[in-house]
């Protein structure tokens, strides 16, 4: 008996986390805000009249000609000099390149080292997550001005070294809000099902997790430019920059040991540092308002938070021996949580199991039973705090307990397949479908990327999609719930896979939607000698499709038989209880009256077509 612990979908989370937003427009929008727009052009201003200044100034912004003190604007010096005699324009415009250098220091410091490290323990959680944020408590607890001034004091006076010590000072705060980011997309169903289709995690981070994580970090980069730009000043009025280099904060310290004799000193410098830091805090709140994060993100909805599991005693499990050709064989698997007073909640108590190839099996149950945590053991998907055993958990012959997690990555998506619950929710609402489609099957299967999008078409048209161009090119949000959920079905079955879970395929769709889809499955099914491991709670489902059905109450199975003989002569007591709960009153598929045609949606299926890929 050995003990699997994969990390996966099924853990607590949050319900109502926010998604990915689509990018497209964010820069239309952006340019749409006149605030945004004139904050944009003074940044863009200052950065040009930085870069230009030898071209605009013949003057040195460090010589001083003490006989020329305090010269009044006009002439030679069209802002007049400072104190010690040097060009006041000469040094408003490099000390422009030195504010922006110095922001942009701290800013590719603090990313360099708070990107990386809020994605991986973000994702990954466990020790890093720990050591990391530990550290990034201990840095935060740090005085900041403090620690500057004890490493300028003891490795010189340099602005980019004051620059670079404030960007690891100030990482933290990018590590803290990239690993809430990741946090809150990892357990996103989408990330799940990218999971599910076997994707590595590099790929799944470089293409779910950290498209999600820009938008925040443009924004937290900009606001950081601003802070940047007034810690230097700080650091340069305080005589700790660089001796040799112009900056706006040296020309403030000169203003203070004038401002009796010449005020206006302060006035170049003072407005040249509100107007750029204020101009970057705007352009960071119009980016935010322009990317939609922040309360205006498109919302998805997710798996509920989980309670815990009851431990009344329940009637002994139906354990029986697997046959010989089992393509899934499960046998006394059981998965626990440790509880926080310290015991176990078993939720999967000694399950056993067996799927031929070609042959439906139904696990029903009431909510809470067990069921979809049952399919995810099966698919290596438990969360990390799942203890999971089993006497037997083999696949085609092969053991899933002794696949190591990449081996059992591979397994997923190529030769297991996964049809998940809320169609819109799994998709990744800024990629197409067509790149959703293709990504598997160009992994899995090695196929070009010519070659996948002609096996993608050929799948969205064998599952009834009637425009396959059209949806290939369409975004999640610009197909009905029914095509999506047709899209994850292609999905499912676009590696070829001899097993497919499927965890309430039909239970967001309407029920002429789920007639057609449980249609689907059916010939899927017969064309390509499909095993299918059903989770469901609606006993119609299940006699639509399913040749055996398990029913499960609290975490066991309490009867299993062939669906005929189930409906005909339930044996269990609960089994009776849940087959008149649900279908006592209810219309037979046939009664129903025919449903008005949505546009949307595409023809019933013919039954008996099959062009599809192999
Ligand atoms: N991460 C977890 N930690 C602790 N308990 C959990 C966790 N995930 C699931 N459970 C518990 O496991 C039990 C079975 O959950 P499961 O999701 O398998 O039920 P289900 O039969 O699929 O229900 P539904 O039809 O509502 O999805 C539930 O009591 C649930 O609270």
């Amino acid at each position: 008996m050995s003990v699997l612990s994969d990390s996966g979908p099924a853990g607590p989370a949050p319900v109502d986390a926010v998604a990915s937003p689509p990018r497209q427009g964010a820069v239309r929008r952006l340019l749409r805000s006149p605030v945004a727009v004139v904050a944009l052009v003074w940044v863009l201003l200052v950065a040009l009249l930085a870069a230009l200044a030898p071209l605009l100034t013949s003057a040195s912004p460090t010589a001083s000609q003490i006989t020329n003190a305090l010269a009044p604007m006009g002439g030679a010096n069209l802002l007049g000099t400072d104190g010690i005699g040097r060009d006041v324009l000469a040094q408003l415009l490099y000390g422009a390149r030195t504010s922006i250098v110095g922001g942009v220091i701290v800013v590719v410091v603090s990313l360099a080292l708070g990107l990386p490290a809020g994605i991986v323990a973000g994702y990954y959680r466990g020790r890093f997550d720990a050591v990391a944020s530990w550290i990034a408590n201990l840095l935060m607890a740090l005085p900041a001005i403090i620690v500057l001034l004890v490493v300028l004091a003891q490795f010189g006076r340099s602005t980019e070294l004051g620059m670079a010590v404030f960007g690891v000072i100030i990482a933290p705060g990018v590590f803290r809000l990239v690993r809430a980011s990741v946090l809150a997309v990892r357990e996103e169903l989408f990330v799940d099902a990218a999971r599910v289709s076997g994707l590595s995690d590099g790929r799944i981070m470089r293409r779910h997790v950290l498209p999600v994580v820009i938008a925040p970090t443009v924004i937290q980069a900009s606001q950081l430019l601003g802070i940047a730009i007034v810690i230097q000043a700080g650091l340069e009025f305080l005589g700790l920059g660089s001796p040799n280099q112009a900056s706006w904060g040296g020309m403030l310290s000169d203003a203070f040991q004038n401002i009796y004799a010449e005020p206006r000193l302060l006035l170049f410098p003072g407005l040249a540092i509100v107007l750029t830091v204020t101009a970057f805090s705007l352009l960071g709140n119009a980016l935010r308002d322009a990317l939609g994060v922040g309360g205006r993100m498109p919302r998805v909805r997710r798996r509920a938070t989980v309670v815990a599991a009851p431990d009344s005693d329940v009637p002994a499990p139906v354990v029986s021996e697997p046959p010989g050709d089992a393509l899934l064989a499960v046998q006394d698997l059981r998965v626990s949580y440790p509880k926080g007073d310290g015991s176990v909640s078993e939720v999967v108590r000694g399950v056993s199991l067996a799927l031929r190839r070609g042959e439906v099996l139904g696990l029903v149950g009431e909510s809470g039973s067990g069921k979809s945590q049952t399919a995810f053991a099966v698919l290596g998907l438990l969360p990390p705090t799942a203890r999971t055993s089993a006497e037997r958990l083999t696949f085609d012959g092969t053991d899933l307990q002794r696949l190591s997690p990449a081996e059992r990555n591979r397994l997923r998506g190529r030769r297991i397949g996964y049809i998940p619950q809320e169609p819109m929710s799994n998709l990744v609402p800024s990629f197409r479908i067509g790149s959703q489609l293709t990504e598997p099957m160009r992994h899995h299967l090695g196929l070009s990327r010519a070659e996948a999008r002609r096996r993608a078409l050929d799948l969205l048209a064998r599952v009834g999609i009637q425009d396959p161009g059209r949806v290939f090119d369409s975004y999640p949000h610009e197909i009905s719930g029914g095509m999506a959920q047709r899209v994850l079905i292609a999905g499912a079955v676009s590696c070829d896979p001899e097993l497919l879970i499927a965890d309430e395929p039909t239970t967001a769709l309407d029920v002429t939607v789920q007639a057609e889809v449980l249609d689907l499955l059916r010939s899927l099914v017969a064309e390509r000698d499909l095993g299918v491991v059903l989770v469901t709670h609606d006993f119609g489902v299940v006699a639509d499709l399913c040749d055996t059905v398990a029913v499960m109450q609290e975490g066991r199975i309490v009867e299993e038989a062939p669906a005929g003989r189930l409906f005909d002569a339930p044996e269990h007591e609960y089994t009776r209880m849940l087959l008149s709960s649900t279908l006592e009153n209810s219309p037979s598929r046939q009664d129903l009256p025919p449903a008005v045609p949505d546009p949307d949606e595409p023809e019933p299926l013919p039954l008996s077509s099959s062009g599809g890929p192999r």
